[in-house]
């Protein structure tokens, strides 16, 4: 009779401790899918929650009353045409080469026209894109930033580990060159990738041979100097989706690129500011099928001084996701780069920059937190 009540009373503990457990597993569940969605830490699937109101603090950018205004002035921006570089006239050459010079030295940014590269090409490349970022968490889960040396990075804001205020964007960063790395997902997005990125290479070998003559040097020395042919190119697909609070989030802050020159095609969507004699300018793609490109770093470094890397930022809106693709066009990953020994002169122009392999400055610029040209600072004498 004892034995018998023991008996029972160890299968009621048991009965009572497996509904305890199971109450807690379900009491846990939300939690727990809670935590892996911090973990995840996508801005996207932040936006998606349907009462997002106002954006979590980590997101407020303070907005400094000392900015300075926006403006439009949208026609004044130069535009390059890719074709007179070719061109059998070379009154035509030595004119958009005259136009290169102005616009790296007036403005570092340009729009280029006539490159080549099909509309339909560019169109299918911000489309896979946009199909990338509609994967599922788990798929997207396995792209996930480990080192900022992996070649493959799925992450959101810029730089998480050292960031105080996180940035409203997604990004996916690939390197493509010289060995080409990209998700096997969405269908087709690595085959239209490794196009469109090789094509572009093309187009900026070519203006960079035009900025070697406008730069007052032979043809080929940015291309043999900074050893092109391995040159190391990143593609970096941006997604803002849209902000509830548009004025107090930032898409990307002010910043240099690091390498030669970025191109950038958007989705429609207008969100990029560049700044100009001290203002911040909105730039939009107005004509259809051409590249936004700007000067980066690395053309400061080599041009010493004389083209300045442009500084520029991203900002958001509340009403379109704006998918943006840039490809930043560098040396090759293991030239040292310095200014070009032609622009040097000990008494007159003495060099303003030490070298630095250019993938150890990609890492330097990537392991910190993105803020103006404090990267380019770290290499200037
Ligand atoms: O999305 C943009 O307009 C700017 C992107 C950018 O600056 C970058 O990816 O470095
Ligand atoms: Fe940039």
């Amino acid at each position: 009779m004892h034995v018998h009540y023991l008996f029972w009373s160890r299968h009621h503990c048991m009965y009572f401790l497996c509904v305890y457990i199971s109450y807690m597993l379900d009491w846990l569940a939300p939690c727990i899918t809670y935590i892996e969605h911090l973990k995840m830490n996508s801005v996207k699937r932040l936006a998606e929650s349907s009462d997002l109101k106002s954006i979590p603090s980590i997101y407020a950018y303070s907005t400094n009353s000392n900015e300075p205004p926006v403006s439009d002035p949208q026609d004044s921006i130069p535009i390059i045409d890719f074709s007179m570089l070719a061109s059998p006239d070379p009154t035509l050459r030595s004119q958009v080469i005259q136009d290169l010079d102005n616009a790296c030295k007036e403005w570092g940014f340009f729009q280029v026209i006539n490159h080549g590269v099909p509309e339909t090409l560019m169109n299918l490349v911000i489309e896979k894109s946009s199909e990338f970022f509609d994967l599922t968490d788990e798929e997207k889960k396995y792209f996930e930033e480990k080192d900022v040396r992996d070649p493959i990075r799925y992450g959101t804001s810029f730089n998480t580990k050292k960031e105080k205020v996180f940035c409203w964007r997604d990004f996916l960063k690939l390197i493509v060159h010289p060995e080409f790395h990209s998700p096997d997902k969405p269908l087709g997005f690595s085959d239209v990738l490794f196009e469109y990125t090789k094509r572009t290479r093309e187009v900026a070998k070519g203006l960079l041979s035009g900025i070697s003559m406008s730069l007052g040097l032979d043809h080929s020395s940015i291309e043999k100097a900074l050893k092109l042919e391995s040159s190391l190119q990143i593609c970096i697909v941006n997604l803002y989706p849209p902000c509830p609070q548009p004025d107090l989030a930032m898409g990307l802050p002010p910043h240099s690129d690091h390498g030669l020159l970025t191109f950038l095609i958007e989705n429609g969507v207008g969100g990029l500011q560049i700044k100009h004699n001290g203002q911040w300018v909105n730039v939009t793609n107005t004509l259809p099928g051409s590249f936004l490109v700007n000067t980066a770093d690395h053309l400061e470094i080599f041009s010493n001084g004389k083209y300045k890397s442009v500084e520029h930022r991203a900002v958001v809106n509340n009403a379109f996701t704006r998918i943006s693709v840039a490809v930043a066009n560098g040396p090759s990953p293991d030239t040292a780069v310095k200014p070009a020994y032609e622009l040097v002169d000990e008494e007159r122009c003495p060099a303003a920059f030490v070298p630095m392999k250019y993938k150890e400055y990609v890492q330097m610029q990537q392991s910190n937190q993105l803020s103006k040209k404090t990267c380019l600072d770290q290499v200037r004498i």
